[in-house]
């Protein structure tokens, strides 16, 4: 049995950590796991962090910063070459498949740019829809202090305010699509990761 599951949340919200222990426990049941992530370790994730996210001179076009569409489209063109090239195969092989962030990060990420969500659903629907998505929500004051120096003092108010319009983003979207759960992030590592395997359990193993 193939299974997909992603993994989603604001920065800091606790995504790799509990990816890591949920392939761990597959692993320990006998499964095989693939454990991956957007943006991709591939030229496209590369890119994405060249132009996107460093901030840096290089995401300078003709004096100005990427747009926020040529942005999204370079998140999704990122995805699927992941969902072609390491997604489809691994889940026909009979894989679980275990993603830190998919499509679900754009809408929640580009919708909060100002982007039209009905165009980034559009632009995504070639995306193989995961089996569950595992949402850990989390205060965005919280998720603040826990990823305290990956960014810069002065930037901190700015991120701050993007994170919380991501965050309730990312809670409208879970009204809309019924695969997302809401996990609350706000535990101990362990709690947290007791209460995936509850949703994981009940959701793909409830024959
Ligand atoms: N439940 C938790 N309580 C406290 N700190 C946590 C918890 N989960 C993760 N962390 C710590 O918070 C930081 C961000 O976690 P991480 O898993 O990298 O989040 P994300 O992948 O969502 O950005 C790391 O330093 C991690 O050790
Ligand atoms: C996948 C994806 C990520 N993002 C954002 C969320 C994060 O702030 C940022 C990078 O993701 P992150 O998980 O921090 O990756 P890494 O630590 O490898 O750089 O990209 C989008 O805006 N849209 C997307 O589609």
């Amino acid at each position: 049995m193939g299974a997909f599951i992603v993994m989603e949340g604001i920065d800091g919200a606790g995504k790799s950590t509990q990816a890591r222990l949920l392939a761990k426990w597959f692993e320990d049941k006998g499964y095989e796991v693939i454990l991956t992530k957007e943006p991709t370790d591939t030229a496209f994730g590369k890119l994405i962090r060249r132009l996107v996210l460093t901030g840096g001179k290089e995401g300078i076009i003709d004096g100005s910063r990427i747009s926020h569409e040529a942005e999204a489209l370079l998140f999704a063109a990122d995805r699927a070459e992941h969902v072609a090239k390491l997604i489809k195969p691994s889940l026909e092989a009979g894989k679980i498949v275990i993603s830190d962030r998919y499509f679900y990060s754009s809408l929640a990420y580009q919708w909060a740019r100002g982007l039209d969500l009905e165009w980034l659903i559009d632009l995504n629907r070639f995306a193989v829809r995961p089996d569950i998505v595992i949402l850990l929500d989390l205060p965005v004051k919280e998720s603040m202090k826990r990823i305290n120096g990956r960014s810069i003092k002065s930037e901190f108010d700015k991120i701050a305010e993007l994170q919380r319009r991501v965050r309730e983003n990312y809670l409208k979207l879970a009204e809309r699509f019924p695969e997302m759960r809401i996990v609350n992030a706000l535990a101990s590592v362990e709690d947290i990761h007791n209460d995936i395997v509850a949703l994981v359990e009940h959701e793909l193993f409830k024959d």
